[in-house]
C-alpha cells in the first residue's frame, strides 16, 4: 500500500533522528577517550620532566606540540558534539525539491548545520547557510539561481518548498508552500515572540531578510526598516552566516556587536548558541572610551538623555553644535592640518622641573619627523623621550644611593639602600613612564577645543572647562575616541573584521567615524529605524554622509506586533511605512482615570492581565516617573522590578522601566503609565511615543489622568478601544 506524505515523512525522520543518535554515541565515546590520553599525557609529562634543560627539552617540546594538537582535536569533537545535540532536537526545518543533473527529483533537507549520510557519505542535511539552502528562503519556484563561493551562480529548477515542525524524531506539522512561509505557518509561528529572550528565525527567514543575511563580508550595509522588521533577528542571523561562510578567516572573536546596552546585549545572547554558533565580542559606544583607556569620567547614554530632557538651551546648542556633520568634518579638517601646523604639545614636566618642553615637542614634529605619519612622529618621539628618561632615572638612582651612603647613621645594607633608591625613583617617574608610553604629551584636548573654537567659542570654552574637570559628557566622548583613534593610533584593534551597530539612529556620524578609526580593518553592517528616536535633542537620524557611503537595504514588513497594534503605532507616525505580517488580536486600550483611583486601577489591570511569566511592562518617559510609579504601585505588587541602568540580566515579569531603556525588546503586554499631554509634548515624544506603543506583542494599554497627548489625540477612535 502506497503510504501517505506524512508516513513517509515520519519514516525519514526516524532514519535521520537515528542516524544523528549513533553520530552522537560515537562521538561521545571519541570523545571520552580523548580525554583518557589527554590526562594520561599531562601526568606524564609532569612526571618526565621536572628538568626540561638538553635533550629532554627537545621531548618535552615534541610532547607539548602533540598535547596541543590533542587538546584541539578534543575541541573540535565538542563543538562537532554541541552541533550534533542541537540537530538531534531539531534534525531540520525545512525541505526543496529540485531537478538535479539527471533531470530527475532530488529532497534537500535543510537544518542547523551539514550533517553527512553514516554509510554514504552524502550530505543528507544541509546547513541554512550553505549556498544552496538559499533557494529555500526565497518566494518562489520553477527556475533560480544561487551563488557559490568562486562569486558564479548557478541556476536550477525547483520544483517544490516543504515546511516541518519537529521535535527530535516526533513529526509535528508538514506543510507544503510554493511560495516560501505562507502567512498561515508564520502567524502560529508568531503566536507570541516575547515570552523568553530573543529566539533566531531561522526557520522562517524572510526572501528580503535573506538577501541582507547573505550579503558578502566585504560589503558595508545599512538595513533600515519600521519597529519589528527582525533588525536585530537578521544582524544576529547575518553574524551566524559569515562565520559559517568565511570560517577559514574570520571566528567570533574577529566580530564585534554595539548594542544599546549590556541588558539588550543578554537579551540578544541566546540566539547564536541556539544556532550553534559562538557569542561574538560585545561592547557599547560608552565602554569604547574605557577599552581605550582614555583618563576621563563620561556621562552614560541614558544620563545624557535624561539631562538633555530638561536642559537649559546652551546645554542643548552644546549637544548639537557637537553632534553635527559640520563639527564631525570641522574636526577631521583640523586633523588634516596637524600634519603641517599646530600640533598641541604639554610642557612635560617633572617636580616642576622641565623635562621637554613643547618648543622642543614641535620641533620634532614639524622638522625632525616631518616625513612621517601623525602617529609615527609622535612614536618616534616616544622612543626619544624613553631614552631620556632612562638616562635620567639612572643618574637620579646613582645620585640617590651616593647620598643614602653618605648619611652618617646606618640606614640599611648596601641592597636595602639600593633598594629604596629604585623605589624612590620609580615613584618619581611611574606617571611620566606613562604618560610617554600613552603618548599623552598630545594635548587631545586642546585638539578638540580648538575645533569646536572653529564653530562656536560659547561651546568651546564650555568644553575646556569640563575637560579640565575630567569630565565628559556623552557627546564629547566620540570627538576624544576619534582623535585618539586618528592621531595617536594606539588603541587600534586590527583584529575586529566586521562590525554590527544595533539601533544605528542613536548614532552620530562623529561616533560612526570614531568607530571606523578605531576598527581599520572592520566592515560594518548597520542596522536601524530613523523613526524610533528616543533622545530628546535627536533629529536629523542617519546622517546623509552615512547613507552615502553604505549599500542601504530597507525591510518593510513588520512581525512582532498584533496587525491592530501596529495600525494604532502607524497612526501616530503616518509617513512611516510598515506592512505589518502580524496576527489579529485585541485593539490598543485606552484608559482615562481620575488621579485617585490611578494605583487602584493599575491594580486591578494586573490582576485581569498579568499571568506569572508573562512579559508585561510599564512604561514612564523618565527615570523619575518610574521611580514614581514604582514607590506608589509597588507595595501594593510587590512583584513589580524597577529597571534601572544597572541592571545587566534581562527577565521577564511585571516590569516598569524608562521608556529610552525598552527599546530594542519586546513584551507581550506594554501600558504606556503617563500619557500626559504635558509630558509629551513636542516633536521628539511623538517619535518616542511610537517606540513605546511599538514594543508591544499582544496588548496595549495607555494610561491617562488628564489629558491625552496630541499625538496620541489625533488617533482615530476606530483604531482603540476605551477602557
Ligand atoms: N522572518 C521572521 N520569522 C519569524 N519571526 C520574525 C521574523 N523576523 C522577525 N521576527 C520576529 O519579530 C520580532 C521583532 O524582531 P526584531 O526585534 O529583530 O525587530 P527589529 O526590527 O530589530 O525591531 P525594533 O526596531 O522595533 O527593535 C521578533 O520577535 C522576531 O523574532
Amino acid at each position: 500500500m502506497e503510504q501517505t506524505i506524512w508516513q513517509r515523512e515520519q519514516a525519514h525522520l526516524t532514519t535521520m533522528s537515528t542516524q544523528i543518535c549513533h553520530y552522537i554515541a560515537e562521538l561521545q565515546q571519541a570523545l571520552q577517550k580523548q580525554k583518557g590520553e589527554i590526562v594520561e599525557e599531562r601526568t606524564f609529562a609532569s612526571s618526565e620532566f621536572n628538568d626540561v634543560s638538553g635533550e629532554s627539552a627537545i621531548s618535552f617540546s615534541q610532547v607539548l606540540q602533540s598535547m596541543a594538537l590533542r587538546e584541539r582535536t578534543y575541541m573540535n569533537m565538542s563543538e562537532e558534539l554541541s552541533k550534533a545535540e542541537l540537530l538531534h532536537k531539531t534534525p531540520y526545518f525545512g525541505r526543496i525539491t529540485i531537478e538535479n543533473e539527471d533531470g530527475q527529483e532530488e529532497h534537500l533537507y535543510i537544518g542547523l548545520s551539514t550533517f553527512r549520510d553514516r554509510k554514504t557519505d552524502d550530505v543528507a542535511i544541509f546547513d541554512w547557510r550553505a549556498p544552496i539552502s538559499s533557494l529555500f528562503y526565497e518566494n518562489m519556484t520553477g527556475e533560480a539561481q544561487y551563488n557559490i563561493p568562486n562569486g558564479d551562480k548557478l541556476t536550477v529548477t525547483i520544483f517544490g518548498r516543504r515546511q516541518y515542525k519537529v521535535h527530535y524524531d516526533e513529526l509535528l506539522q508538514v506543510l507544503d508552500a510554493d511560495i516560501y512561509i505562507g502567512d498561515e505557518v508564520l502567524q502560529q509561528l508568531l503566536a507570541d515572540t516575547a515570552k523568553e529572550k530573543m529566539k533566531s528565525i531561522v526557520a522562517t527567514i524572510q526572501s528580503d531578510q535573506n538577501a541582507v543575511i547573505r550579503s558578502s563580508n566585504k560589503q558595508n550595509l545599512l538595513v533600515l526598516g519600521p519597529p519589528g522588521s527582525g533588525k536585530t533577528s537578521v544582524a544576529m542571523q547575518r553574524i551566524a552566516y559569515l562565520l559559517y561562510e568565511y570560517r577559514k578567516t574570520l571566528t567570533a572573536r574577529n566580530i564585534l556587536l554595539i548594542s544599546p546596552s549590556d541588558l539588550f546585549n543578554d537579551y540578544i545572547s541566546n540566539v547564536l548558541p541556539e544556532l550553534g554558533e559562538e557569542n561574538v565580542q560585545h561592547s557599547t559606544f560608552y565602554r569604547l572610551l574605557q577599552d581605550v583607556g582614555l583618563p576621563y569620567k563620561a556621562e552614560t547614554h541614558y544620563d545624557n538623555i535624561e539631562r538633555l530632557q530638561h536642559a537649559d538651551e546652551a546645554a542643548q546648542h552644546d549637544y548639537y553644535v557637537k553632534t553635527s556633520h559640520a563639527f564631525a568634518t570641522t574636526l577631521q579638517h583640523a586633523i588634516d592640518v596637524l600634519h603641517v601646523s599646530d600640533m598641541p604639545f604639554y610642557n612635560i614636566k617633572v617636580d616642576g622641573q622641565l623635562f621637554a618642553s613643547s618648543k622642543e615637542l614641535t620641533y620634532l614634529f614639524y622638522d625632525k619627523f616631518a616625513a612621517l605619519d601623525l602617529d609615527f612622529r609622535l612614536k618616534k618621539i616616544r622612543t626619544i623621550l624613553q631614552k631620556r628618561l632612562t638616562t635620567r632615572r639612572t643618574e637620579e638612582l646613582n645620585r640617590r644611593v651616593d647620598e643614602l651612603k653618605s648619611v652618617n647613621t646606618y640606614v640599611g645594607t648596601d641592597e636595602e639602600l639600593l633598594a629604596q633608591a629604585h623605589k624612590e625613583v620609580a615613584k618619581k617617574y611611574g606617571k611620566l613612564a606613562q604618560m610617554i608610553e600613552t603618548l599623552r604629551f598630545v594635548n587631545s584636548a586642546k585638539i578638540y577645543v580648538s575645533a569646536l573654537q572653529q564653530l562656536d567659542a560659547h561651546v568651546a570654552e564650555r568644553t575646556a572647562s569640563s575637560l579640565k574637570r575630567r569630565h565628559l559628557h556623552y557627546e564629547d566622548i566620540a570627538p576624544l575616541l576619534y582623535i585618539d583613534a586618528t592621531v595617536k593610533k594606539l588603541a587600534q584593534q586590527n583584529d575586529i573584521k566586521h562590525i554590527v551597530i544595533d539601533e544605528i539612529q542613536d548614532y552620530s556620524y562623529l561616533q560612526w567615524l570614531a568607530m571606523a578609526a578605531l576598527y581599520p580593518k572592520a566592515h560594518f553592517t548597520l542596522l536601524g529605524d530613523r523613526n524610533q528616536l528616543v533622545h530628546p535633542l535627536k533629529k536629523d537620524a542617519l546622517d546623509h554622509a552615512l547613507l552615502g557611503q553604505f549599500t542601504t537595504v530597507e525591510l518593510t514588513k513588520s512581525y512582532r506586533s498584533t496587525n491592530d497594534i501596529t495600525n494604532y503605532m502607524k497612526a501616530i507616525l503616518p509617513h512611516a511605512v510598515t506592512e505589518s505580517l502580524g496576527v489579529h488580536g485585541q485593539q490598543p486600550t485606552v484608559h482615562h482615570w481620575t488621579p485617585s483611583s490611578y494605583v487602584q486601577n493599575i491594580v486591578s489591570l494586573v490582576q485581569h492581565a498579568f499571568t506569572e511569566g508573562d512579559s508585561f511592562v510599564f512604561i514612564c518617559k523618565d527615570k523619575r516617573a518610574c521611580e514614581a510609579f514604582y514607590a506608589q504601585v509597588q507595595p501594593h505588587l510587590p512583584q513589580l522590578v524597577l529597571i534601572t541602568a544597572e541592571q545587566k540580566t534581562y527577565m521577564k515579569g511585571l516590569l516598569v522601566m524608562p521608556a529610552y531603556m525598552a527599546k530594542g525588546f519586546e513584551f507581550t503586554t506594554v501600558v504606556l503609565a503617563d500619557a500626559e499631554a504635558a509630558r509629551y509634548n513636542n516633536e521628539a515624544d511623538t517619535t518616542l511615543l511610537y517606540t513605546i506603543v511599538s514594543r508591544a506583542t499582544r496588548h496595549l494599554h495607555i494610561v491617562t489622568t488628564n489629558v491625552l497627548p496630541a499625538a496620541l489625540a489625533q488617533i482615530d477612535a476606530s483604531l482603540f478601544t476605551k477602557g
